[in-house]
């Protein structure tokens, strides 16, 4: 799927890092040259290519992906750094502006590929299991033989309790009164389906494609609270790219806590991405030489993963609007995507995360993980009606398989399943 990227001439390597001290961060390279596996056709259709071919009909995709499976790595593989070597002399802070990576491109054209059906389908039975806890509540409401004020007082509760939020329950079942009134429905069961469908509409602003191939390399920055799912996101997404044929770089941003600096190395060295890294330091530094690297080498994706911190530690976010300042000092149109990872089981407080990293980031989307096994998944609802950033990508466990595109449709119907 990626054969068609455009590579260019690497464009010269940029010196050191503005705003930080040089770094000296370890780069790996993987021994091996990045042999793309061969890819299962269709396997990355949740991400859109704008350089893709066009099928002239969007041909549903006949294959069935095989469920693949990634084994939790064993002990972390660390990428042995080497001591790190004399610094030399700093570079003086020159802000390169990076001469346009590429020529003009064509206006992006997202294709809506169809996923296989069958890998779709057993995703959906494990979103519909993960969202089993939220759905059984408003299922419930349904049972009734009588479409009344008792029933909506009933899914009133139902859907608050499912952390939906005020306003979005209340905008659900005005919506809703108006469809029952206008499908003439006598059952509640009919009326279960009208609800899906008033979410699915309510969702649909969601429903956004990640599109990688604009710019080379497509820098994405993700950012989130502690234990969000941030590491093992990035680590699923590398996957899928690296068995696409995308060359990956990775950037341990989060120099803070040597574990997931190991967790991010088992990734790279598992699917022979290179990966950016250091211990302490400046995190911002870290991520500048990462994009630099990205660029000098004509990287695909550059994946720069951050500590995680609460929006409350200012200074904390203070550090990741620095980030983001020399990311794009090293390459102006980047970061191209910022995403925030929330935990789905967070329910109403994510709204307000969102909030908080958007105002300090200028979010471009949404991971949402953890959404297996809680009661909460109403708050994608909530995020819809009150901070409608798009949502990329939904989590529903810890397997590669467990994330999936965001499908407003698909998540309705899991969540009153
Ligand atoms: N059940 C479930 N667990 C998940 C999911 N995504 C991530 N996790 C688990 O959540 C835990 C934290 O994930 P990490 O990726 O380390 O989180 P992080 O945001 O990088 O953490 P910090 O770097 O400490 O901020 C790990 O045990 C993951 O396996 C998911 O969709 N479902």
């Amino acid at each position: 799927m990626f054969s068609f990227f455009k590579k260019k001439a690497p464009p010269p390597p940029v010196a050191g890092s503005p705003e930080t001290q040089p770094a000296t961060p370890v780069v790996s390279e993987p021994v091996a040259p990045i042999a793309p596996a061969p890819a299962p056709a269709g396997s990355l259709s949740w991400l859109r290519n704008p350089f893709a071919d066009k099928p002239a009909v969007p041909a549903p995709a006949p294959l069935a992906e095989p469920a693949r499976t990634l084994e939790p790595a064993p002990a972390p593989a660390v990428t042995p750094e080497p001591a790190p070597a004399p610094a030399p002399a700093p570079a003086p802070t020159t802000v390169h502006a990076p001469a346009p990576v590429q020529a003009p491109v064509p206006a992006p054209t997202p294709v809506p590929a169809a996923p296989p059906a069958e890998a779709r389908a057993g995703w959906l039975d494990r979103l519909k299991a993960g969202l089993r806890k939220t759905g059984s509540s408003i299922a419930t409401v349904f049972t009734g033989t009588r479409i009344d004020d008792a029933l909506y007082e009933e899914l009133e509760d139902a859907l608050l309790m499912a952390d939906t939020g005020v306003k979005a329950t209340q905008f659900l079942l005005d919506d809703l009164k108006r469809r029952v009134k206008e499908a003439k429905a006598t059952e509640p069961s009919a009326v279960k389906g009208l609800l899906a469908e008033a979410l699915a509409d309510l969702l649909r602003p969601l429903e956004k494609p990640l599109v990688i191939g604009e710019h080379t390399p497509t820098v994405i920055m993700v950012a989130g609270v502690n234990g969000a799912g941030k590491t093992t996101s990035i680590g699923k997404l590398t996957k899928h790219l690296a068995t696409e044929g995308a060359s990956v770089l990775l950037a341990a941003a989060d120099t803070f806590r040597a574990a997931a600096r190991e967790q991010l190395g088992v990734w790279a060295d598992r699917n022979l991405v290179d990966i950016v890294s250091q211990e302490g330091g400046d995190p911002a530094a870290v991520a500048f030489d990462a994009v630099s690297a990205g660029r000098a080498r004509g990287k695909d994706v550059v994946l720069v993963d951050t500590a995680g911190r609460l929006p409350t530690q200012l200074h904390l976010m203070e550090e990741l609007k620095k980030i983001r300042r020399v990311v794009q000092k090293a390459d102006a149109t980047a970061p191209h995507e910022v995403l925030l990872v929330i935990d789905g089981n967070t329910g109403q407080n994510a709204l307000n995360q969102v909030r908080a990293f958007d105002d300090a980031l200028q979010l471009t989307g949404l991971v949402v993980t953890k959404l297996d096994g809680t009661a909460k998944g109403g708050v994608l609802a909530a995020i819809a009606m009150e901070k409608p950033v798009p949502v990329y990508f939904i989590g529903v466990g810890e397997k590669l398989e467990d994330l999936e595109t965001f499908n407003a449709r698909e998540f309705a119907q899991a969540l009153l399943n």
